[in-house]
C-alpha cells in the first residue's frame, strides 16, 4: 500500500531473485526501515522478534524461509529441520503451520534438485494469493460498510473500530480488517476508524495509525479501554478485527483484548465482524478457548515502553516497578456467539461449522483426511 508517494508490500522477493525484503515493523512509526533476509534462520528470527508479524504475513515469511533453506541445502534433512524451526517460532497463528505444511507437502516428493525452484514458485504464489484474497475480503466487507452508509445522511461519518493491526502490514498487502476500509475510503465514503492502541506492543497506535495516515483515512487512536464507552454512546457503527485462527465452529482467536471488545459490542448491539483469509480457518479444532495455544510473550513488552524523544531519539523506559511479576498473554478467544459475521474472500459467513464447511469444502475435506 501507499507509503508517501511509493507503493510497498510487507514482504517481497529482492532483485537478486532469491533473498527476501521486508519492512522492519519494530521500527515503525518512527523509522521506515527495510531489511534483506538471506537465510531461513533470518526468516525465523524475523518472525520470532516480530520484525514481521500478522498471521498471513508470518505465513508468507515462513514460506519464503523454506525457499531460502532449500536454496542452501535441498536435502530431506534440511527440509524437515527448517519446517521444525519455523513452525516453532510462534504458536497461535495457524497461517504459519498452513504455509509450512503446504510447502513441505509440495517439496517432499520432489527430487532435491527440483526443490529450490518449486519452493520459490510456491512461496511467491502464496504471497500473490494473499493479496487476491484480501482484495476479495475488501469487496465483501465494503458491502457491509455501504449498507451502513445507506442508513446515514449524505456525508455522515461511518465509524469503524478496530483492534491491533490487521492492515496491509499484517499481510502481504491490503490487510484483512482494513481492506474494506481502504476500499470504502477510496470510493469516497466518509469513513473514520477508532484505532485501539493495543497494549502492550501497540500495534494499533504504531502500525494501524501509521498505515491509515499514509492512506489518508481519518482515524483516532484510543486507549484500549475506551471502546465500550464509545459503543454505549452510539459512536461505533461496526467493529472489524482480524484474527490469527478461526475454529471449525467459528470461535475467533485474535490479539489480547479482542474478546472484551466483542463483549462490549454484544452488550450494545454493535455488529462485530472478523475479517479473515481462508488459510486462517483451522478445521482441526472446534473449541477455541480450550484448543488454541495462546502465545505468552516476554515480560519486557509490558514492563517497558519505547518511544521517540522530542529531539528524535528512540528511547525505551521502564513503566512497571522492578520486581513486579508480569503476565503477557498475546491472544484471547472470542466465542462464535459474540461474532456477527466472518468476512472472507468467499463472502460474509455466519460463524458456524455449516457455513464454513459450505464455503470451503476443499479445506474441510483436507482436514478430514
Ligand atoms: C491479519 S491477522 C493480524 C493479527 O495478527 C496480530 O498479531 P501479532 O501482531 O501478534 O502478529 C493480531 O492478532 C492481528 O489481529
Amino acid at each position: 500500500m501507499r507509503v508517501g508517494d511509493r507503493h510497498f508490500r510487507s514482504i517481497w522477493l529482492e532483485q537478486d531473485g532469491w533473498s527476501v525484503g521486508a519492512i522492519d515493523q519494530r521500527r515503525l512509526p518512527h523509522d521506515f526501515v527495510t531489511v534483506r533476509l538471506a537465510t531461513s534462520d533470518a526468516a525465523a528470527d524475523a518472525i520470532r522478534s516480530m520484525l514481521v508479524r500478522g498471521a498471513p504475513l508470518i505465513g508468507a515469511t515462513a514460506a519464503y524461509g523454506m525457499a531460502l533453506a532449500m536454496r542452501a541445502d535441498p536435502s530431506d534433512a534440511a527440509l524437515d529441520e527448517v519446517h521444525h524451526t519455523l513452525i516453532g517460532t510462534r504458536p497461535t497463528a495457524i497461517n504459519l503451520r498452513w504455509a509450512l505444511d503446504e510447502m513441505r507437502t509440495l517439496l517432499r516428493p520432489l527430487p532435491p534438485q527440483q526443490r529450490t525452484a518449486a519452493a520459490y514458485a510456491r512461496a511467491t504464489a502464496i504471497a500473490e494469493e494473499d493479496i487476491a484474497i484480501n482484495q476479495g475480503i475488501g469487496r465483501n466487507g465494503l458491502e457491509l460498510i455501504e449498507k451502513i452508509a445507506a442508513t446515514k445522511k449524505q456525508g455522515e461519518r461511518i465509524n469503524v473500530l478496530t483492534h491491533c493491526n490487521a492492515g496491509w502490514l499484517a499481510t502481504v498487502d491490503w490487510g484483512t480488517a482494513t481492506a474494506p476500509v481502504y476500499l470504502a475510503h477510496d470510493r469516497g465514503h466518509s469513513i473514520h476508524v477508532w484505532v485501539d492502541e493495543t497494549r502492550p506492543r501497540n500495534q494499533g497506535a504504531s502500525l494501524t495509525a501509521w498505515e491509515l495516515g499514509h492512506h489518508g483515512v481519518p482515524h483516532t487512536v484510543i486507549p484500549d479501554n475506551t471502546g465500550g464507552h464509545l459503543m454505549q454512546h452510539g459512536m461505533v457503527d461496526l467493529v472489524i478485527v482480524g484474527t490469527d485462527r478461526v475454529t471449525a465452529d467459528g470461535d475467533v482467536c485474535n490479539k489480547i483484548g479482542t474478546y472484551l471488545k466483542a463483549l462490549a459490542a454484544y452488550d450494545n448491539g454493535v455488529p462485530f465482524y472478523v475479517a479473515l483469509p481462508s488459510p486462517t480457518i483451522d478445521f482441526s479444532v472446534a473449541d477455541g478457548v480450550r484448543e488454541i495455544p495462546i502465545e505468552q510473550r516476554g515480560a519486557e513488552e509490558v514492563t517497558h515502553m519505547t518511544g521517540q524523544t522530542a529531539d528524535g531519539r528512540i528511547e525505551t523506559v521502564r513503566i512497571v516497578p522492578d520486581g513486579s511479576p508480569v503476565a503477557n498473554y498475546g491472544f484471547d478467544v472470542t466465542p462464535a456467539r459474540l461474532v456477527t459475521g466472518l468476512i472472507t474472500e468467499r463472502g460474509v459467513l455466519k460463524p458456524d461449522r455449516a457455513a464454513l464447511a459450505a464455503a470451503f469444502p476443499e479445506r474441510t475435506a483436507a482436514a478430514a483426511e
